[in-house]
């Protein structure tokens, strides 16, 4: 509904969800707990009893950005899908990774794990509906949340991916109408509703023109100091353009066999 006397839609307006307020799976504030939000040790990733990815160490410290670089093939998008809980059928995770202090139980329905540690893959993912039903998609499935902080939350998402001056007024439309950019930075607020401990972003600009690139730099450059990200990217002058550190996945050494061999 249009408030009439600005024409401008607003969250309060459209959203419909629980009316009851429940608790809310809340993550601890990354200040309060610990410097270190993920800790990653000796992780690889194994299709039977090859190694295709690691071992890598490291640690994110919280309200960092960190780059994760190497050659094609390393590893670098495996890796964010086994902190996620995400690996493609077939590939196993072998090493230990704590979130906030407490080893993660992957495989054990561990379900704070999808709302504390986002992933927002490279390719946008875009639902059927709104705007607004995108943005809240995370929220409705993960967390439960009051209305009025299902408001707050996706407003504040949508203006810290820089995306509200741009849809504010027609959040109601559906975000197919959205170009790219505005689509990942999309996924990005939908992510940052979850209000994760911490953000991993694979290659959010590849798909991207560079106008649409330079504005999805912008959104993650502001996180910077706030949020605690880990970001892939190809680019080395996108990584010292947005990183504090940046952390290097290598090839696994193995002995090749020749296609003779095969
Ligand atoms: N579903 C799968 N089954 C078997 N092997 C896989 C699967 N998915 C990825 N791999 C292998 O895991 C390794 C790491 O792939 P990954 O896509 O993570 O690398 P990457 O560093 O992100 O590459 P790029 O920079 O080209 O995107 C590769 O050897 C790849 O072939």
């Amino acid at each position: 509904m249009d408030d009439v006397t600005t024409g401008v839609t607003t969250l309060d307006d459209t959203i419909d969800t629980v009316d009851s307020v429940d608790t809310v799976d809340s993550v601890d504030s990354v200040d309060s707990v610990d410097k270190t939000v993920i800790a990653v040790r000796d992780l690889q990733i194994l299709s039977g009893t090859k190694r295709l990815v690691g071992p890598v160490t490291f640690e994110l410290s919280a309200g960092s950005t960190t780059g994760l670089c190497g050659p094609s093939g390393a590893g670098k998008s495996t890796v964010l899908r086994a902190l996620v809980d995400l690996l493609p059928h077939g590939l196993r995770r072998q090493g230990e990774v704590e979130v906030l202090g407490r080893p993660v139980r992957y495989g054990k329905g561990d379900s704070g794990l999808r709302s504390t540690v986002v992933l927002v893959p490279q390719t946008p993912v875009v639902f059927g509906g709104s705007i607004l039903d995108n943005a809240l998609f995370g929220l409705r499935h993960l967390v439960r949340a009051s209305r009025t902080e299902m408001h707050d939350r996706v407003e504040q998402a949508l203006r810290e991916a820089g995306l509200w001056s741009e849809v504010s007024h027609r959040l109601d439309t559906p975000a197919q109408t959205l170009s790219n950019g505005q689509r990942q930075r999309l996924c990005l607020a939908r992510a940052l509703a979850l209000e994760p401990a911490a953000l991993l972003l694979d290659e959010p600009t590849s798909a991207l023109d560079e106008r649409s690139r330079d504005t999805v730099e912008e959104s993650v450059a502001a996180l910077r100091g706030n949020r605690t990200v880990l970001l892939v990217s190809h680019d080395p002058a996108q990584v010292e353009r947005l990183c504090d550190r940046t952390i290097r996945v290598d090839l696994p050494t193995a002995t090749e066999p020749s296609l003779a061999a095969v």
